[in-house]
Formats: structure tokens, sequence, C-alpha cells
């Protein structure tokens, strides 16, 4: 039987995901977390890429970080989808950049933005620091006047919320955006923006995009900012545009409103006519322990029904403060792997990216070996591909698993028009010749294979996401945590099996494992101390915390320290997490 028969298989036994994939017109499915949301998503694609939508039409999957959509990439092919011109499947920003204003632009006369490139990092930070400086001052805290300007522009906010939001705020902002584009250049927001409008504003749009992409599904609705829903409604629910919806979200887990998402949408879009809502309550994956005390934080007070049974929650109290956190969290590994629990069944999580690092380093010294994906730089497919790179040449085929005819096709796929039989001859021969060379650092490699044409492939539109995940790369690499990296550290990276994984609350969205050690449980790290007299912070902290602890399928250790670090790295008395509280581990 295929895997996508298979999957078939499995839906058919669960009545609403089966009234899912057999649907009629627009649908939205909410559902708790381990509820088969993604699983059912590229089900439905897969099944009706095969039999409801023929070439050379085709459908867009979109959703919201590039973490995610290499994760829809990765499940789709395991169904075995494989590419066609009109199946997209990336983040929003991609969509808006690649399949809007790149054809569209400049047929609606908009030249300037087809020819605009991404602003990097380092080019928005230098203009949001000279906008803000010439209306606020230069004595004024830019980041914080910037994370503002941000928020509003992924609200897409009328001026009146503008004004709201504080004076001189909108002024910044038009003086932000002209000076990107008095360099020839955009940023995402105002690719999102721009696709909106071009969207809204012109009916010929609608209908082309109509006739490409019959379907749109669109997975983490939750965690979406206006744009991409107002791009829903006009290409799915206007009369001049029939594209066929589905969608699936869960705002128990929004975890993205300080960056402008609004969790309410995927609620409004379920209740508007002709769109259809089915509630999932089945989780499949946590046991049945997990789910009752994991649902007592969640507020969204829906029926969650566990498929599976047993399941652990247990409190760990390490007094010695976060090392001995994760000296206790690298004794509960070695304790879960003797019983089996393969390494990269077991997932560390904390708070923020500097405790993943701790718990790399003392993990390292204790002889674990440790995966810790996107803390330094985000998962996309040019970071994995150098990743594989570093691996195959210095492990080899056997021992890394990463095999060079499928390096080679990935070359190929990020060069596009670029590459040449030539190129694939040069980059065997780079990698070849790091085996020879006693230490080779992560930023000379990157900038071997920069100089040998990935530079110049990253600056077409259609990279946006690897460019700027490439961006982040290169700075770890060079300026960054990974400074010191050799292209050995870089091979440990792209092997995922035997390791245990170190992630963030946020990063460890939509994974899953046997065991997660959840660290750092401690009033200011969780919820952070900025969340405590805001509610709503409060809330998204709270549901971070949720989404981790429904990582889990059978075991969770949480670790409190009744005290955190302060910047100076001296302990500062605190309360446990009043999270431990909520679910009933702690009581006061
Ligand atoms: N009908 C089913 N039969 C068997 N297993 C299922 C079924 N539906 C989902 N699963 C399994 O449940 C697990 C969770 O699925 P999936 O990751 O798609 O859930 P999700 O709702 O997207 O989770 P989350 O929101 O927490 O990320 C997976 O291991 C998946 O294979």
């Amino acid at each position: 039987m295929g895997p996508l028969t298979q999957s078939i298989g499995e839906l058919s036994a669960n009545e609403r995901q089966w009234q899912v994939l057999n649907r009629q017109g627009h649908c939205v499915v909410h559902a708790p977390p381990g509820s088969g949301k993604t699983k059912l998503l590229v089900t439905c694609l897969a099944y009706d890429l095969f039999n409801r939508i023929p070439e050379p039409h085709g459908a867009a999957c979109i959703t919201y970080t590039t973490a995610a959509a290499e994760e829809l990439r990765r499940r789709l092919a395991s169904l075995g989808v494989s590419a066609r011109p009109t199946l997209f499947v990336g983040t929003v920003h991609s969509f808006a950049i690649n399949r809007i204003i790149g054809p569209f632009a400049a047929l609606l006369g908009k030249p300037e933005l087809v020819k605009a490139s991404i602003a990097s990092d380092e080019q928005q930070e230098e203009a949001y620091r000279l906008a803000v400086g010439s209306r606020f001052g230069s004595s004024c805290n830019w980041k914080e006047k910037r994370k503002q300007i941000e928020f509003h522009r992924r609200r897409l906010s009328t001026v009146e919320e503008w004004n709201r939001g504080g004076e001189g705020l909108l002024e910044a902002c038009s003086s932000y955006e002209s000076l990107l584009r008095g360099d020839g250049l955009i940023d995402f927001e105002g690719a999102v923006a721009a696709a909106v409008d071009l969207v809204e504003q012109h009916e010929v749009v609608r209908r082309v995009l109509s006739a490409r992409y019959r379907r749109l599904y669109v997975d983490e609705y939750q965690d979406l900012a206006p744009g991409l829903d107002r791009l829903v409604r006009a290409l799915c629910l206007r009369p001049d545009s029939d594209v066929e919806l589905l969608a699936v979200g869960d705002p128990g887990q929004a975890i993205f409103s300080w960056n402008g998402a609004r969790p309410e949408l995927i609620s409004e879009l379920s209740s508007l006519p002709g769109v259809s809502a089915v509630h999932l309550e089945h989780n499949y994956r946590c046991g049945e322990e997990i789910i009752r005390v994991s649902t007592r934080v969640e507020r969204v007070g829906r029926k969650v029904t566990a498929v599976r049974g047993g399941g652990e929650v247990l409190a760990v109290f390490c007094p010695a403060g976060f090392t001995e956190q994760c000296r206790q969290a690298a004794a509960a590994v070695g304790l879960a792997h003797r019983r089996g629990v393969p390494l990269h069944e077991i997932a560390v999580i904390c708070s923020m990216n500097a405790q993943c690092r701790e718990v790399a380093e003392v993990f390292r010294g204790a002889g674990l070996a440790v995966a810790v994906p996107g803390v330094e730089y985000p998962r996309a497919p040019v970071t994995l591909f150098v990743e594989s790179c570093a691996a195959w040449a210095m492990l080899g085929r056997e021992q890394s698993g990463h095999r060079l005819g499928a390096i080679h096709r990935r070359w190929r796929r990020l060069l596009g028009p670029t590459w040449t039989r030539d190129t694939d001859v040069r980059l065997t021969e780079l990698l070849v010749g790091y085996r020879d060379k006693p230490v080779t650092y992560a930023r000379r490699m990157l900038a071997d294979l920069l100089g040998m044409g990935l530079r110049r492939a990253m600056a077409r539109p259609a990279q946006s996401d690897n460019a700027n995940a490439l961006d982040r790369m290169q700075h770890a690499v060079e300026l960054g945590a990974l400074a010191d990296a050799t292209v050995v550290d870089l091979a440990s990276r792209a092997m995922r099996r035997d390791r245990v994984n170190v992630t963030t609350m946020s990063s460890s969205k939509g994974l899953e494992f046997e065991v997660v050690l959840l660290l750092g449980a401690d009033e200011g790290l969780m919820p952070y101390w900025s969340s405590a007299n805001d509610p709503a912070k409060l809330e998204e902290d709270r549901r971070k915390f949720y989404v981790s602890v429904t990582r889990a399928r059978s075991t969770v250790k949480i670790f409190y320290s009744r005290s955190v670090a302060t910047s100076a790295g001296r302990a500062k008395p605190a309360e446990p997490s009043r999270f431990l509280y909520e679910i009933g581990l702690l009581h006061r």
C-alpha cells in the first residue's frame, strides 16, 4: 500500500477527517494539538492533486514560517507529490513575491516592484534606525519603535489605528519605506501589502490566479496576519474568483500575536456564508494524562478526546539554578534512552535561544549528541543544503546518510537558470577538498559556496525566503554564535537521527516527540517578566507553554529552580512558573 493510500485509510476511520477529505466548497478546520490538522491538510492536497485538479491547473499551500513550509514540503514529498509549475508550497511572503508581484506588477504599471530586491536584515535595520531617528531624535529607543511600526505594517493598520498606536509612527513608517524604495529595496511586510493591493484592486489578477491555483490550502491560520487573510478572502470569497479554500488552525496555539497575527481571524472566516467549519476532537499524539493536565491551561474550552492511554507529566525541582536543570535534563535523557527511547525522540524545550545554547553545551560536555535546529538561523532549503554539503564532505555517504546525487539535485534547484553541468563538478571537487584539510571553518565553506554561484542565485526574487535564511546563516558563522564553528560542526547539524533536539518553545510548534523536557519554568522566564502585567502577552506565553507540553507522546518533565539568572549572571529568587500551579503539578 502506498503512503497516500495508507494516510487516506487512516482518515477514513475518523468521521470528521473523512468529511473534510470529501468536502465540497470552502472548509475551515479548527482542532486541538495532535489532532491531525497538518496530516489532513497535506493528505487532502495530495489527494486533490491526483484526483480533482487536472493539469495544467494547480494549487497553492501556504503557511507562515519557513520551517513550517519546509515541513509541509517534506510531508507532501513523502506522499508522492512532485513539483509542477502550478503547485506552490511555501510562506505567505514567498507567495506574495513570486506568484503575485513577479507575474503581475509590471503588467499593472508597477515595474519598480518587479525590479526591487529584498532588503537584507542589515539594510532594514539601517533604514529603521535612520527613519526613527529623524522623526523621534537619536536618543529614542529605535528598536522599540521598529517593533511598533512592524506590528502595524503586518496588521495593515488603518490611519486611525496608526494614530492610536502613537504620534509620529506613521510618518516614521513612510520615511522607512521611502528609504528602502530609494535604494530599490522592499521588505516582506511591504511585499505582502503590495500583493494584497494587486489582488484586491485588479480583477484580472484574481481571474488568472483562480485559473492557476484551483484550490488554496492554508496551515496555521491562527498565526497569520491580516495580509494573508485579505488575500484569502479576495481569492476565495469574491464572486469573480472561485478558488476553493481549505484552512486549518487552532486559536489555542496562537503564538505570534505580538508579531501582528490575529488569531480571531480563523473564527471570523469560518462564520462567513459559504464556509463550512469542522471541529476535530481526537488527539492522536499525547497520552491521556498529558491531555488531561495540559487542557487546564488551555483557554479555548473545547472537548479533546485522547486516542492513546497513559502519559505522565512531572515537575523537577533544581535548586542550584538553570545549569543544574541542564544536568538533570541530561540525566533524564540517559534514563529514557536506557529504556529504549531513541535520542531523536527526545526534545529539550526552552523559552530562549541563549538557554538552548547552554543546554547544548552541557549536553555535549556530558557526551550527548544534540541537534539545535533553527536557533542560529532558520531551517530553509538553502541552509539545509549547506548542512548536507558539510555532512557529505566530512562524514561521507554511509555515515552521513546524505547522497551526492541528492545534493546535486538541490544545488540545481537553488541555482535555477544559472546552473551548468560544470558547477556540479566544481561543487564536488570543493567538497572532496575539505576532507584533506585539517580544519576548515564554516564561514570559509559558506564563502566558497557563495562564490561558486549561490550568491548570484539568491539575488533572484524567487529565492527570497532562502536569501533571508542564508543571510542569517552567514551572519551566524561570520559574527554570531557560530563564528568558531568548523565544517565538522556544521555537518553535525545535518545529522538529526540519534541526537537530542534542543529547541525554543516557539520553534517546537508542529513537532512531536516521545519525551519532552521543558526547562526554565520559573516566573520571569515562563511567563517572561514583561508579560506579567500585560494580559495579551501573558495569554500568548500561556499558549506557548501549552504548545510545548503537547509536543510529547508519553512523558513531559518540567524543570524549575525558584530562581532566575540576572543579566550579570547572578541568581535572583523567583516563584515557580504560575503555569505549574495552573496545571496542578504544584500547589500553593
Ligand atoms: N486519523 C488518524 N489516524 C492515525 N493517526 C493519525 C490520524 N490523524 C492524525 N494522526 C497522527 O497524529 C499525529 C499528529 O498529527 P499532526 O501533526 O498532523 O497534528 P496537528 O493537529 O497538526 O498537531 P499540532 O497542531 O499539535 O502540530 C501524527 O503522528 C499523525 O500521524
